[in-house]
């Protein structure tokens, strides 16, 4: 189990993070989610004692990271695939993390095979990898210490779809054997697959935190009219809040019984009705970032 309290960061005048809390539980997948520069690396870095918190705390397994003896037993972290010592090959960093875990030395082929790097990939320097297999490599590196936890930021990033297909095998049997995995994206449907619960972050602010159904359920509905001025004064007047979705849809707070009502009433022709969850968790995640977001999303 992860638990983040109220950690916060401040560089200079610009606040990263401010006051984030939620919680990674243990037989489940969490993704965190959110746009470039949103804070998830951040906060994933206070979390694992790589940079110090202005405010707050975070605990995995009840203590501080810091505070955990041999911590690569106990949490499997990757944060920067690329931050490996390109001089080493695959095969010598491995066998370094296990002297360093005590582990033995057959584990090191062990975890080569199951990340899918062949012997001789092994041998080779870690300056000569592709970004793929060095994500491979910093799997590998995670999960040598056979942790109950591991926490990695953008796992998927250079990974081929067989590659990517691979990983969500291997993450949600790690949770179904009762591992917690904090996983950062901002590869929405790759977190949308896969996730059981998802915290959203904006402009270093938890926007959403919740099981993947009840942000998808808590969406809305979606309405899409011949005349969407019609529908929005329709809505207006009925009193309804709503967002448009980028392809010019209304999202509204509202069930399909009740904006079906008001339009009618309002001689507005609806064209499509249905729960905003299946516009996927991708509109979801535009519309709670939309105030964050970089590019504005237009109709
Ligand atoms: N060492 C630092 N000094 C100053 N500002 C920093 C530092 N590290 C991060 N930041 C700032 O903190 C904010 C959050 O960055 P962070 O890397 O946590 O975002 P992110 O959500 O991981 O983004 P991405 O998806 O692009 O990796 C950014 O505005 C970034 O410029």
């Amino acid at each position: 189990m992860i638990t983040v309290e109220e950690l916060s960061k401040r560089y200079g005048a610009h606040q990263s993070v401010d006051r984030v809390s939620f919680q990674a539980q243990p037989g489940s997948v969490t993704g965190f989610l959110g746009p470039n520069g949103a804070g998830k690396s951040t906060t994933m870095r206070m979390m694992t004692g790589l940079t110090p918190p202005s405010a707050g705390r975070s605990t995995i397994l009840g203590v501080p990271y810091a505070e955990l003896p041999n911590p690569g037993r106990h949490v499997g972290v990757l944060l920067d695939a690329s931050a490996q010592h390109n001089g080493r090959t695959g095969r010598e960093i491995l066998r370094l993390g296990a002297t360093v875990m005590g582990l033995r030395r057959q584990r090191v082929d062990e975890m080569l095979q199951i990340v899918g790097l062949s012997g001789d990939e092994g041998d080779r320097r870690v300056g000569n990898y592709s970004l793929g297999m060095r994500q491979r490599l910093g799997i590998a590196h995670a999960l040598l210490g056979d942790p109950q936890v591991l926490i990695l930021d953008e796992p998927a990033n250079g990974l081929d779809p067989a590659g990517i297909h691979w990983m969500r095998g291997l993450l949600k049997s790690f949770a179904d054997r009762g591992g917690t995995v904090l996983l950062s994206s901002h590869l929405l449907h790759e977190i949308e697959v896969i996730a059981d619960h998802l915290v959203v972050i904006g402009r270093g602010v938890i926007v959403a935190d919740g099981s993947k159904a009840e942000l998808l359920n808590a969406a809305g509905t979606l309405v899409r009219a011949l005349d969407p001025d019609a529908l929005a004064r329709c809505l207006d007047v009925s009193g309804y809040t709503y967002q448009t979705s980028p392809d010019g849809a209304y999202v509204v707070d509202a069930t399909r019984e009740q904006i079906a009502t008001a339009t009618a009433q309002h001689g507005v022709v609806v064209t499509e009705l249905r729960g905003a969850d299946g516009a996927g968790l991708e509109d979801m995640f535009l519309q709670l970032t939309a105030e964050d977001a970089r590019e504005k999303v237009t109709a």
